[in-house]
């Protein structure tokens, strides 16, 4: 299996009660070519606007895979190639998730992940597909300029970061861990 970026638009059955949705189904992943064995669930809420989380990711041989969502709010939520021999190494994507579109973004493993929130009070909730290592924790610096992500906030804005990410270093320090699978850096909707 490759692990794509993929954005999913889920199906909203709208009725006189409000709405029903899956927000996951290990049958269609697979039917993707994405499966995944998620083990824990997180949920994250950040009180200002303009808080960045990341960039994170887990070392091998706990690197995750994540597949994130917004229930309340709205986020840019950001990829960032870490694969040792791709083209696109070193390169970001990003999507607006929000509670209003409903939006997952499936982020493989050998990619960072961060985000900022856009609105005050927002909330953010992801599977992950290997539990908690702390010693395995990473993590890349949300302004490296050899990265350059563009991230929706006014450029005088300080964004809220934890005192980890105020010290995480630059891609250029970074001896990457992840292996390139050979899948391309493009994201497929569906
Ligand atoms: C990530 C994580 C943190 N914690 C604890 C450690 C710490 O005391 C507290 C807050 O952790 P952090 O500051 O790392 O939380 P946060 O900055 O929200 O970290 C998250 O950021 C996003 C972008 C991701 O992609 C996630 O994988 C995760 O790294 O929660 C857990 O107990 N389990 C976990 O899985």
């Amino acid at each position: 299996m490759t692990g794509k970026l993929v954005l999913l638009h889920p199906r909203k059955f709208g009725d006189e009660r409000g709405w029903f949705m899956e927000t996951y189904n290990k049958t269609k992943f697979e039917a993707l070519g994405q499966t995944y064995d998620f083990v824990q669930d997180n949920h994250s809420m950040s009180v200002q606007a303009g808080t960045i989380r990341g960039l994170h990711f887990q070392t091998p041989p706990f690197a995750q895979a994540k597949l994130v969502r917004c229930i309340r709010g709205r986020i840019f939520d950001v990829a960032v190639d870490l694969r040792k021999g791709a083209p696109t190494y070193g390169q970001w994507l990003g999507v607006e998730l929000s509670a209003d579109n409903a939006d997952q973004f499936l982020i493989p493993e050998g990619f960072a992940h961060g985000f900022v929130t856009l609105e005050p009070n927002t909330e953010v909730v992801y599977k992950v597909s290997s539990t908690y290592a702390p010693a395995n924790d990473g993590g890349l610096a949300w302004n490296d300029p050899d990265i350059a992500i563009d991230w929706p906030i006014p450029s005088d804005m300080v964004p809220t970061l934890s005192d980890k990410d105020k010290k995480q270093p630059g891609l250029a320090a970074f001896d990457t861990c992840f292996l390139y699978d050979g899948e391309p850096m493009e994201l497929l909707e569906v």
